[in-house]
């Protein structure tokens, strides 16, 4: 091993070549496909998204709605695994039912061991129209109701919301919505997305990939952060409580959920879009509060230590303006990640080799086997 040294977390080790996602951390520029987020935000849609991170370029409108058409034929569970959700304990967490789901879900599905590129695309597919119906039926199964059952006539975010609420969603939150998963489905090689690469690089299976990047997702320290802050958010409860509160984690040393990132030392490109519809959201529901709360924590992190919100951070006063439910925000997160998860794992299985990095160590060496009756 000799020359090679160990980098804590592997921070700015370079473990891929990607053509699919870029993050300039120093100017807070994230790019999908040569594409600047900022425009995607505003022009785009999930589904076009979606596409473009799977095939390097923007559909046609006759591959776009060939892609929709695919979605919509796909959305609905098969029976059994419908069935099995309904057997759950009601107090399985919505990640636990994702991540469970997700692994059933390949049990049926006919093409789950095919490694062609095509079938992987078509079983990615599958997960981009199935995930949404996943998070939203657990929302019914686990209040004691009947899952509503998805449209064939709204996008993807339309039809989550729908699903959720049992009512078509307003224009406004459709769009916001769709902008929320524009802005979460790729970012490089974050921890879930070289998850689900390791696990492709042993040639494993699409599903397993996935079932490995949902269970990374999970943690605070990642995906699960935006469920943090929206606890952070209630237990402040009012504004004029933001500073005592965030002075006083600090000073006990803890750490403020949806501030700082591995890679941005600016502002997250995507808190830019996120704040602004943390005010919409907060305007239609006629309470700016979550937001107002939100604006005084990211002031006094500013000043405190420096740091920007990232990601998580203004997806949570968002969704919860929408009504959304708080342990749904990092499901959500998987919702819309699965695009930029599905695009890496083929990525991976195109130049693939597997990934198998070294750990220095530091143990004991050298000791001497005393059987266990002297011990
Ligand atoms: C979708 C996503 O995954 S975005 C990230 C979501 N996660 C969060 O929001 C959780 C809160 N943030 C964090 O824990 C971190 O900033 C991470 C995990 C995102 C990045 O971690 P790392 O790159 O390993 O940075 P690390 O944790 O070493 O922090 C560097 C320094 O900044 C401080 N710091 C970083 N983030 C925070 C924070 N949110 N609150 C307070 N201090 C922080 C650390 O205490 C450390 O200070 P020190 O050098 O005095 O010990
Ligand atoms: O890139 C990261 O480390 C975390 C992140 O912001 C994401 O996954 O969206």
């Amino acid at each position: 091993m000799g020359e090679q040294t160990f980098r804590e977390g592997l921070e700015d080790v370079v473990v891929a070549e990607s053509q699919i996602c870029f993050i300039d951390g120093k100017k807070g520029r994230l790019i999908y496909r040569g594409y600047d987020i900022h425009d995607l935000a505003t022009h785009s849609t999930f589904e076009e998204v979606v596409f473009l991170l799977w095939h390097g370029r923007l559909p046609k409108k006759s591959e776009l709605d060939d892609l929709k058409a695919q979605l919509h034929r796909h959305q609905s569970l098969p029976e059994p695994v419908a069935k099995a959700m309904s057997s759950f304990p009601q107090s399985a967490s919505p990640m636990e039912v994702l991540r469970t789901t997700v692994s059933l879900l390949s049990t049926y599905d006919a093409e789950a061991g095919e490694t062609s590129r095509d079938a992987n695309l078509r079983k990615a597919a599958r997960l981009v129209a199935q995930l949404p119906t996943i998070v939203a039926a657990w929302e019914q199964l686990r209040h004691g109701r009947d899952p509503i059952a998805p449209r064939d006539d709204l996008s993807i975010a339309g039809n989550f919301l729908y699903m959720l609420f049992g009512e078509e969603p307003s224009p406004a939150h459709q769009r916001v919505f769709d902008t929320a998963l524009i802005l979460h489905a790729d970012h490089e090689l974050n921890a879930s997305t070289f998850s689900a690469r390791v696990t492709a690089a042993t040639l494993s299976d699409l599903y397993s990939a996935i079932t490995s990047a949902i269970g990374t997702l999970k943690g605070p320290l990642h995906g699960g952060a935006n469920e943090q802050v929206m606890k952070m958010l209630l237990d402040i409860g009012e504004v004029d409580r933001a500073e005592s509160w965030v002075k006083q984690a600090l000073a006990e040393k803890k750490k403020i959920m949806g501030f700082g990132h591995r890679v941005y030392r600016t502002e997250d490109p995507r808190a830019t879009h996120l704040r602004k519809m943390s005010e919409q959201m907060g305007k239609e529901a006629g309470d700016l509060k979550w937001y107002e709360i939100s604006q005084a924590v990211e002031r006094v992190v500013r000043e405190e230590k420096g740091l920007y919100p990232n990601v998580d951070f203004y997806s949570a006063s968002t969704y919860y303006s929408m009504g959304i439910p708080v342990d749904l925000f990092t499901p959500i997160f998987a919702v819309s990640r699965i695009a930029g998860w599905t695009a890496h794992v083929l990525e991976q299985y195109e130049h693939n080799r597997l990934i198998r990095p070294r750990a220095e160590y530091v143990g004991p060496q050298d000791l001497t086997y005393v059987p266990l009756d002297q011990r």
